[in-house]
């Protein structure tokens, strides 16, 4: 631990300047580090936060961050200082323990009429611990004041609705996930889709008045072409509760159990609509190969089809948005539910390109032909493939100044930029993980079987 000698105000008498220097330096910190922070806010568009930051630190407009200083590019530098020093990564923040703040494990304690659940934490009673014991499922908004608590009457359940809805409750996604539409780069299609079904109703209800909303979205394509991602800027931006499960999540060795399970789910759901329940991975799930079919998952599919009409038919205010690699295993009865059937293609030369920009960040020295040059050589690359491609770039930055370090023994000054030529050595390490066959496959499907 770094030792900190505090030297009495007195004994710089002597020695006025240097105390006065170090007061201005000081102050000065202080103030880039509230002018960085308003710049962070309004780049990121929380611009209440930011005039209230500029009243009362009165910030003046006469000053501005610096161009390429800010605090995102400090972050990433003093990552990769850490890095390079300890080869881990600093943890930034920590999830505040119980006894720090004096907040009861609302997961443990019936919770009262009045209260409501903090984000993130856990969102039901115990049911051994109470008889009526209430579920809240928050609905995510970024309006605080939607967020309501929704009861959830258990009196007349039985004890193993109450274990499966235990299980259930936990694939509900109760914080703001922190992806946004921007996010998904070129995926206007799906994000129109989605915001069709969720958002559009509840900001035009005069226009949905008479117009039901799509119930069942299936997006489908090659791995890693934003699927999932698509899914988590609905949870962090649509106004639904939002729950995610996998086929994981109805396993079970008891017979039953899963079709119970997915009752409870879909009970849960229209208890708290609007809501979205995702299903990652469909066809793992409900795969139509009836040869390798066995009477579990039959009773399983069965029970699902008839969960699926139960929210389609009528206003429910229940999405099912479904990913899946392979659409054409899925269940044809399965797959005629899905009013919208979108492929989530790899993207084009273009999008590839904002992509990588996308993900690479900031400290880069690459103009715009390079950008152009990328997008050329990484035919065939998912969005995935060009996030790993932006980490391998970065990487090449850090293992220079780790050998660095090595060699001297210490560091000096902040890491360089990534250039081209990282970009070109980590391409020649990477290669796409969809081939062209492939994609043929899915716009073949989609032709047959498509609905957008
Ligand atoms: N269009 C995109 N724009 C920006 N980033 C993307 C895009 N597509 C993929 N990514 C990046 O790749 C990561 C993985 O994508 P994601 O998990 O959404 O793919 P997926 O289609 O669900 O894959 P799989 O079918 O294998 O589940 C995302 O978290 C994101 O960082």
């Amino acid at each position: 631990m770094a030792e900190i000698s505090i030297i009495p105000k007195r004994s710089l008498r002597g020695l006025p300047n240097l105390y006065d220097k170090t007061k201005t330096e000081v102050r000065e910190r202080k103030r880039n580090i509230l002018y960085l922070i308003f710049n962070y806010l309004v780049e990121n568009r929380l611009l209440t936060a930011a005039e209230a930051l500029q009243n009362e630190a009165q910030l003046s407009d006469q000053y501005q961050a610096c161009e390429n200083i800010d605090l995102d590019i400090m972050l990433q530098e003093y990552q990769s200082y850490y890095y390079t020093k300890f080869q881990k990564y600093p943890k930034i923040v920590r999830r505040v323990d119980e006894s720090e703040t004096g907040t009861p494990n609302r997961s443990k304690k019936k919770p009262s009429a009045k209260q409501r659940a903090p984000e993130g934490k856990e969102k039901y009673a115990s049911p051994s611990e109470s008889e009526d014991f209430q579920f809240e499922i928050i609905p995510l908004s970024d309006n605080p004041k939607v967020t309501e608590k929704v009861p959830y009457d258990c009196a007349n359940r039985s004890n193993e609705w109450q274990e499966a809805a235990e299980r259930i409750s936990k694939e509900f996604v109760p914080n703001n996930l922190g992806v946004t539409w921007k996010d998904c780069v070129g995926l206007d299609t799906a994000i129109e889709k989605l915001k069709e079904a969720t958002v559009y109703p509840m900001l035009y209800p005069e226009l949905f008045k008479n117009l039901p909303t799509w119930k069942g979205v299936l997006l489908y394509g090659p791995p890693g072409t934003g699927k999932t991602l698509l899914a988590k800027a609905l949870a962090s931006e649509g106004s639904t509760t939002f729950v995610n499960v996998t086929s994981g999540t109805f396993v079970s060795k008891w017979r039953g159990e899963s079709e119970r399970m997915l009752g409870v789910l879909f009970d849960l759901a229209r208890q708290s609509t609007p809501t979205t329940i995702f299903i990652d991975e469909l066809d793992a799930l409900a795969s139509g190969r009836s040869q390798c079919q066995h009477e579990a998952s039959r009773r399983f599919k069965s029970e699902l089809l008839t969960q699926i009409d139960g929210i389609t038919s009528g206003e429910s205010g229940v999405l099912l948005l479904a990913s899946t690699n392979a659409p054409w295993d899925l269940d044809p009865a399965l797959l005629r539910r899905f009013e919208k059937r979108i492929l989530v293609e790899l993207p084009d030369e273009g999008r590839r390109q904002e992509i990588f920009r996308h993900h690479l960040g900031r400290s880069h020295c690459l103009d715009d032909e390079d950008f152009r040059k990328v997008a050329v050589k990484t035919e065939g690359f998912s969005g995935s493939d060009l996030r790993t491609l932006c980490k391998e770039v970065a990487m090449r930055v850090v293992r220079e100044e780790i050998s660095q370090m090595n060699k001297r023994g210490y560091r000096s000054g902040a890491p360089r930029k990534v250039n081209y030529k990282d970009v070109e050595g980590a391409l020649e390490t990477m290669k796409p993980c969809t081939t062209p066959y492939e994609c043929e496959k899915y716009r073949e499907w989609r032709d047959k079987y498509g609905s957008w």
